[in-house]
């Protein structure tokens, strides 16, 4: 049965395989009420406000994690081309930080006095957790593929038909909901699936573990940024 269940995964995936296996819990992280009020255009703004300073401090921990990840890449990934899509994602970042500086002057947030939130911290506290050199490349390259992917199907789904975003927030969704976005993401997931195609029990394991406490922490952040710590 073991064996057969092992078959079933090469098939599809192991990304498929854990998308349907946890399928709620990724919905709570993906379509969480947060994202839904952006959608139906009953977002609270100071909520969207607190959003957004709390999350360009999330960003600024997020760069040496993703160049955590282009470390492990280089020391042990067997395909070149991983190097250059994990590059792609650390060259995005210096051009994502720009835009929260930008977004947070139009909205009269002072960077300088965001003081990072208990739930941010604990957030942050695993992306350094997971930069340790006893993290396995495919664990941490997981990680990195949930982190980006959970952005890409939230913020695709305020933009998607019948959406009622307000203009003034559709260049926020229109960074993690594009096409282009979506395309990175989909680079990510290849590396992911041909990685854990590969990967041991114990590995396959840490991995699954690592995906879901991701997604745990993303709804956590949500939570937090509606004022539900
Ligand atoms: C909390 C969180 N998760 C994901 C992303 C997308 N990089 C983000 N900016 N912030």
């Amino acid at each position: 049965m073991e064996q057969k269940l092992k078959e079933e995964e090469k098939k599809v995936g192991v990304i498929e395989t854990w998308l349907r296996k946890h399928t709620l819990l990724f919905k709570g992280a993906t379509r969480h009420p947060f994202i839904l009020s952006i959608r139906d255009g009953s977002i609270d703004i100071t909520s969207f406000k607190s959003w957004l300073a709390q999350d360009y401090l999330f960003v600024r921990a997020f760069v040496p994690f993703v160049a955590s990840v282009l470390i492990k890449a280089w020391k042990e990934s067997d395909e070149s081309g991983d190097m250059e899509v994990i590059l792609g994602g650390v060259a995005s970042l210096e051009d994502e930080i720009s835009w929260f500086k930008r977004e947070a002057s139009k909205w009269g947030i002072s960077l300088s006095e965001v003081v990072p939130q208990q739930t941010n911290k604990k957030y942050c506290g695993l992306l350094e957790s997971l930069m340790s050199p006893d993290v396995e490349y495919t664990v941490a390259i997981t990680a990195f593929w949930v982190i980006e992917v959970v952005y890409q199907e939230s913020f695709a789904h305020c933009i998607g038909e019948g959406s009622k975003t307000p203009q003034e927030l559709k260049e926020t969704c229109e960074r993690w909901g594009s096409e282009a976005f979506a395309k990175y993401c989909q680079s990510l997931q290849n590396i992911v699936n041909r990685r854990l195609q590969k990967a041991s029990d114990e590995e396959l394991k840490k991995a699954e573990h690592t995906f879901l406490n991701v997604l745990e922490y993303e709804v956590d952040f949500w939570n937090m940024s509606r004022g539900n710590v």
